[in-house]
């Protein structure tokens, strides 16, 4: 699918459900959504009860292409994944019983530092971009790796296939295996800064990929890169992305290299590397000192649950997180996680927070409806991309979905048969519906999938 193909004026029509608040979804049974030629979204109807009476109340829309929904299928925002290392992929289901540091040692770094090749990182790229997209996943915040032109590649993979992404160089200049880091603050910021003017220079509108500076985490920077990396993020508006807080063994080690520092949080604060652009992966065990510091730089969070269980890393309190007014999205965080798959993510933070609620009430428990907003407007703001994508308004840009579940069986229809990957019995409500979408559904379901108004992926 060319992602740069010039598209048709469009009408998305049928049932579409995105997010109204944090707690409430719209649903919208009989829609209808004109997208422009710069995949911008110019109207949306409700209660049509035929398609053709909104084409003809927008006359210039006479020869526009419909797009209709099957069956019990639903438009859907794209997902936005704010935090995955496109470079683990090839890792994925690899951890064993190692936890943060011994993970990284055992399978990390090798597989990382293996990308080196061109050649392998762009089969790991491509299969990651493919599956990210084949799971409705239309932005990605993105670790590469230390390497200049396979960070570059990954960029160019994803401007071809029209997924956003922010992609990120990683920087690692201390603790870290001879055979994969950075030789010195200098490189650091020549190769850093090589990766941002090469991003920009592919996408100069930033529509589709923007550069982000990814120190990798405060155990594998010296203070100094830090700082060299913060002063650089401002000279060049960049978004930051880094990893805070995920595991005890991480933190005690961070208060051991930065003994004069009052907490994790306060060594990137000291940096300047907490900006309302900057992304913090995990947040597992913050103080109520750093989420207040956190909060007042306008720094945003992504929540990666299947990721922290399975390296044992703790559950993030996200009730608290978002009581305190920070702004979450979710993260899949391959191949701390083990799953590419945003959908999954949702069920996963849904079950840590039943984990959470297990010792802090029923409080802490996450709603479908809740999951769903961080996976999408969540998310968005998590990106700095809350005015485009994340939410079917005028003026947003036709990020979407179509998910398309299993219908009732007709008389004398084998079992098993039904189209999607969902069985319906025809008693279900909206509702029930986005709800068996969520527990029950898989990459089987996602039909199609647009950027920008572009088909960017087809079952
Ligand atoms: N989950 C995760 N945490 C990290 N902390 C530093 N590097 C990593 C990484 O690659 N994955
Ligand atoms: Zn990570």
């Amino acid at each position: 699918m060319a992602a740069s193909a010039p598209i048709k004026k469009t009408v998305y029509y049928g049932t579409f459900v995105h997010s109204k608040s944090l707690s409430e979804l719209d649903i919208c049974a009989k829609g209808a959504i004109g997208v422009d030629e710069n995949g911008v979204i110019a109207f949306v109807e409700r209660d049509v009860s035929d398609v053709a009476n909104v084409i003809q109340k927008y006359g210039e829309w006479k020869d526009a292409e419909v797009v209709k929904i099957e069956d019990n299928g639903f438009f859907f925002p794209g997902f936005i994944d704010t935090h995955t290392h496109a470079s683990q992929h090839a890792n994925t289901g690899l951890f064993g019983k190692t936890t943060l540091l011994s993970w990284l040692e055992t399978y990390t770094f090798p597989m990382e530092s293996s990308l080196s090749s061109l050649s392998k990182a762009s089969t790991v790229y491509s299969n990651f971009v493919s599956r990210t997209l084949s799971h409705g996943t239309t932005t990605c915040a993105y670790y590469a790796t230390i390497h200049v032109p396979s960070t570059n590649l990954l960029a160019d993979i994803c401007l071809k296939r029209g997924q956003r992404a922010l992609v990120g160089r990683v920087c690692m200049d201390t603790m870290s295996p001879d055979y994969y880091r950075d030789a010195s603050v200098e490189a650091v910021i020549k190769d850093s800064k090589a990766s941002i003017d090469y991003i920009r220079s592919i996408d100069p509108s930033g529509f589709i990929v923007k550069p982000i500076l990814t120190p990798r985490f405060a155990p594998s920077c010296t203070a100094s890169c830090m700082s060299a990396l913060g002063a650089l993020a401002k000279q060049t508006d960049a978004h930051i992305q880094t990893h805070i807080s995920e595991n005890k063994s991480e933190i005690a080690l961070v208060k051991s290299l930065f003994p004069d520092s009052q907490s994790y949080t306060h060594v990137y604060d000291s940096a300047d590397l907490l900006t309302p652009k900057t992304i913090l992966a995990h947040a597992v065990h913050l103080t109520h000192a750093e989420v207040k510091i956190i909060k007042e730089r306008g720094t945003k969070i992504s929540h990666c649950p299947a990721s922290n269980t399975a390296l044992t890393s703790g559950c993030a309190p996200v009730r608290e997180l978002l009581n305190a007014g920070l702004t979450v999205g979710l993260g899949t965080d391959v191949s701390g996680g083990f799953s590419p798959s945003i959908l999954e993510e949702c069920r996963q933070a849904i079950w840590v927070s039943r984990f959470r609620a297990m010792h802090d009430g029923d409080e802490a428990k996450l709603s479908t409806e809740e999951v769903l907003y961080l996976a999408t407007r969540g998310g968005a703001q998590v990106v700095g991309m809350e005015d485009k994508v994340g939410g079917f308004e005028v003026g947003m840009e036709w990020d979407a979905q179509m998910i398309c579940l299993g219908r009732v069986k007709k008389e004398g229809e084998q079992e098993g048969r039904f189209a999607g990957n969902v069985d319906l019995f025809g008693f279900e409500t909206p509702e029930d519906k986005v709800n068996k979408w969520v527990y029950g559904g898989d990459d089987r379901n996602t039909e199609r999938v647009w950027v920008r108004g572009r088909l960017v992926h087809k079952r």
